[in-house]
């Protein structure tokens, strides 16, 4: 009789088991669901910010995402941001930052709460017992974790199983990097969207058609090669809000300074670059002596209302008859090398390639 009801017991407790099992796994389903089926980056982060803690019964859910080029920040500010997710989508530079809660395994990791090496991560400074560290992975590359935490101590043992977590982990990755690539495509066209001048894009373009008028009629052309000086260390003094602030004043002081007929774009992060038509050497070195002067006396205003200073180094080449200089590509090469020149001599200066 014992036996019977020893069994029976056991039985109910392994049935109620199978049910929470598959409870959790409907949970876990209608969730990755709703992931997949989320159509941009910011109703995708709504989910992540704002669902899983309700779904899931969490005190608190954190995104960490490594964003060496600002790339996801970008894309999320680009639209008004809840102010609720600001303590919830964490941004770092480092990748170093990022796999030293992971490595060398990158696996979830399901550990106590500690605030002195978690705090980071939680930055709402809930009261949490436990928590669960899920590295996303894409591609073989960590590209973020996402953070769970329970007031429960109890909730997130080591001992506990990591699929449901792990599969989840996977699909939110990949939800991720679409995401991302999705917002991407959108913003690529030929304008670079943090400054709104032409993009390299457009500027390749417009290189070859530049080139072969030129040649065509016989006139000079002239290309500048642009790059702020230490611009790094106004990201790393400033923050990056900064740095953008900064590119976009230079971008308009460019514009300001050109016609119509002048082609100017940002190059790549902190370099631009402008053709001047009928522009001979000596004129595309004035010019660029004007420019260099401007942006050093030139008062820049960041987000917290404060004034900097930046300057920036220029390298130009002329495009001429019977020059070494006479296509695309050696009028590119020989302006890089200029402006490579002006930052060896000690930057903010103009250097002309010979
Ligand atoms: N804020 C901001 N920073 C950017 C952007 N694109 C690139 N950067 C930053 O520009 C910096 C360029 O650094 P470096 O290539 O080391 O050059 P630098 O500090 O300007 O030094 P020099 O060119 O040698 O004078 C990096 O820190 C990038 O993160 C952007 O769109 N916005």
């Amino acid at each position: 009789m014992q036996d019977i009801a020893t069994l029976q017991a056991r039985l109910d407790e392994l049935l109620r088991i199978a049910k929470s099992n598959e409870r959790k796994q409907t949970n876990f389903q209608e969730y990755e669901l709703a992931l997949l089926a989320s159509n941009n980056l910011h109703e995708l982060l709504g989910i992540v910010l704002e669902e899983h803690k309700e779904r899931f019964q969490l005190t608190d859910v954190t995104l960490l995402l490594h964003d060496p080029e600002y790339e996801f920040q970008r894309l999320v500010e680009a639209q008004p941001v809840k102010s609720s997710w600001l303590d919830k989508l964490i941004f770092t530079e480092s990748a170093h930052l990022l796999n030293q809660y992971f490595s060398p395994l990158r696996k979830t990791r399901l550990i106590r709460y500690s605030p002195h090496q978690h705090a980071f991560l939680f930055p709402d400074q809930a009261e949490l017992g436990s928590i669960a560290l899920l590295p996303l992975i894409r591609h073989n590359v960590l590209i973020g974790s996402l953070n769970l935490g329970s007031r429960n101590p109890n909730r997130f043992e080591s001992n506990i199983g990591t699929q449901f977590l792990e599969h989840l982990a996977a699909v939110m990755s990949a939800c991720l990097e679409n995401a991302r690539l999705h917002e991407h495509i959108k913003l690529v066209g030929l304008r670079d969207p943090l400054t709104g001048i032409n993009n390299r894009r457009f500027f390749d373009q417009r290189i070859s058609e530049e080139v072969s008028r030129a040649k065509r009629i016989n006139s000079p052309l002239s290309c500048l090669f642009i790059d702020l000086d230490f611009f790094k260390r106004i990201n790393d003094h400033y923050g990056h809000q900064a740095g953008d602030a900064v590119l976009k004043q230079v971008s308009q002081l460019l514009n300001d300074r050109l016609r119509n007929s002048d082609v100017l774009a940002r190059y790549g992060g902190e370099e631009f670059v402008i053709l001047l038509a009928d522009t001979s050497a000596e004129d595309a070195g004035l010019i660029a002596e004007q420019i260099r002067h401007r942006v050093e006396k030139t008062d820049f205003t960041i987000p917290s209302g404060k004034m900097i200073h930046a300057t920036l180094s220029i390298g130009t080449a002329t495009l001429a008859q019977h020059s070494h200089i006479h296509d695309t590509k050696s009028l590119v090469a020989a302006a890089d090398q200029a402006v490579y020149a002006a930052k060896l001599s000690g930057r903010n200066q103009v250097k002309q390639a010979r």
